[in-house]
């Protein structure tokens, strides 16, 4: 089994350099599907495992995807099959986002269900009723959603209950092939909404408005390949700012985006870290002592739930109660038990967590619980007494590169190992015996 064995103390210092976003490369892979004429070529892509599902995705669907240098080349000028199985939704839930692109250019759509996962029930109804309103039939049955149209899907004036991130950028893709206009009311203005815009409006389409809670698509005959570069990961940012900032540390995040990092940004500076935006980047200064403060996670310009576990990591290093409350899913509080085992000091209250601080974290054998929890765990870590030891690293590498050795750079007390486990230990020792 690989671990990450961290132990606690070391003051982080140096420099950091952030990757291209999970959450924004996911989507423009998933759109360069729509071209039926010429390559894309994206730029500053990371080698995540998501990266690796989404890219067999297209490779089962006959798109040709080569990966190179951070590069992916796709081609996706074949005829396609149309259709998403399990193997890969269950992987990574973000398959779901071929549904908007193939319904566009082909008029079917197959792709498993994707179900719950760790943090939520995360349901895909608000992308179907986009599709609806473009006029596709939906049919969910035997694990699968399928979506189909006779002919070109319609544009439509669309209403989406919450602003959902996955739901506006399978909408926006599906309403870039449509005849007429296409509406999106109380979209996601998340900065990867803008990107996957920009990416589609360089590949031809007519995209107005991402970034802000209308967005208007008017729909095109054909889409073709384009070049484009991912906008830099404010999530694996934010991580490594709380970093610097648990262990009192100074440290630049090369090409950390502070228009994106607002929310955060503010609260740390409550909290009495310091920023100094330099031309490459953001320095994050920790301050000898930090104070509580209070979050809600909310859509975006709002304070991001894939920061929430590493916010209660440093919270439970600050002096006082804080509060924070996750309104996004429902379920995104499973670090808390892993907390726990460090000593944390945590009592949750309906959708809501009261972290006492400060306490002495203490180091222990902990589970990634999700991908952010992971990270949040190696945060805590880093300030714990003795070893920490996280365990399902599969989540934590289906967000960060290299975690291990971009710590260690800063000058962590970090390693990732292959424990053998304990029954071929003894197993071993009887054969010698
Ligand atoms: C690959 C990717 O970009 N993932 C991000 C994306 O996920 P994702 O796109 O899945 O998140 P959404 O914004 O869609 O989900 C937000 C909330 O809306 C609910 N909902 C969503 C769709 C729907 O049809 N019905 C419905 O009820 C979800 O259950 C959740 O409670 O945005 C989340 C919210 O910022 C982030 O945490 C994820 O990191
Ligand atoms: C929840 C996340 O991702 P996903 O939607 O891919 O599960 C995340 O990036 O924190």
């Amino acid at each position: 089994m690989e671990k990450i064995i961290v132990r606690g103390g070391r003051q982080l210092h140096g420099t950091v350099k952030v990757e291209g976003a999970k959450n924004a490369v996911l989507p423009v892979i998933a759109a360069s599907i729509i071209a039926s004429e010429g390559k894309s070529i994206i730029h500053d892509v990371p080698a995540l495992a998501d990266v690796y599902t989404i890219n067999q995705v297209l490779t089962h669907m006959h798109v040709d995807v080569q990966y190179e240098n951070n590069t992916v080349t796709v081609d996706a000028t074949n005829d396609l099959l149309t259709e998403a199985p399990f193997e890969y939704v269950r992987k990574m839930r973000a398959s779901v986002l071929v549904l908007g692109p193939l319904l566009a250019r082909y008029g079917h759509a197959k792709v498993a269900l994707p179900g719950g996962c760790a943090i939520g029930s995360r349901p895909i109804d608000l992308h179907l009723k986009g599709f609806e309103a473009m006029g596709a039939d939906v049919h969910v049955g035997n694990g699968f959603v399928e979506v189909t149209t006779n002919g070109r899907l319609k544009g439509a004036k669309i209403y989406l209950d919450m602003p959902s991130v996955g739901a506006t950028e399978n909408i926006m893709m599906a309403a870039a092939l449509a005849s007429g206009r296409t509406t999106i009311e109380n979209a996601a203005k998340e900065p990867e909404i803008v990107d996957l815009a920009n990416y589609l409006n360089k590949m031809g389409a007519k995209i107005i408005g991402a970034g802000t809670e209308t967005i208007k698509v008017d729909g095109v005959r054909k889409l073709r390949g384009a070049e484009h570069t991912i906008i830099p990961d404010r999530i694996e940012a934010g991580t490594f700012m709380v970093a610097a900032a648990i262990t009192g540390g100074n440290v630049l995040i090369e090409k950390a985006e502070i228009d994106h990092l607002r929310s955060l940004v503010s609260k740390m500076e409550e909290m009495g870290v310091r920023f100094i935006e330099e031309p490459n980047g953001l320095r994050v200064i920790g301050p000898k002592k930090l104070k509580a403060t209070d979050i809600k996670t909310l859509p975006h310009p709002g304070f991001p739930t894939d920061m929430q576990s590493q916010m209660m990591a440093l919270m439970l290093n600050a002096t006082g109660t804080s509060v924070i409350t996750e309104t996004v899913f429902e379920n995104r509080f499973m670090h808390v038990e892993e907390f726990r085992r460090m000593n944390a000091k945590l009592k949750i209250e309906g959708r809501s967590v009261i972290v006492e601080g400060p306490v002495n974290l203490q180091g222990a054998e902990v589970a990634a619980t999700d991908l952010r929890a992971g990270a949040a765990l190696i945060l805590a870590g880093l300030v714990a007494d003795g070893y920490t030891r996280v365990t399902s690293l599969q989540h934590i590498d289906r967000g960060y590169v290299n975690i291990t050795d971009k710590f260690a750079g800063l000058g962590a007390d970090i390693e990732r190992v292959r424990e053998i486990p304990v029954q071929n230990i003894s197993m071993k020792r009887v054969e010698v015996q």
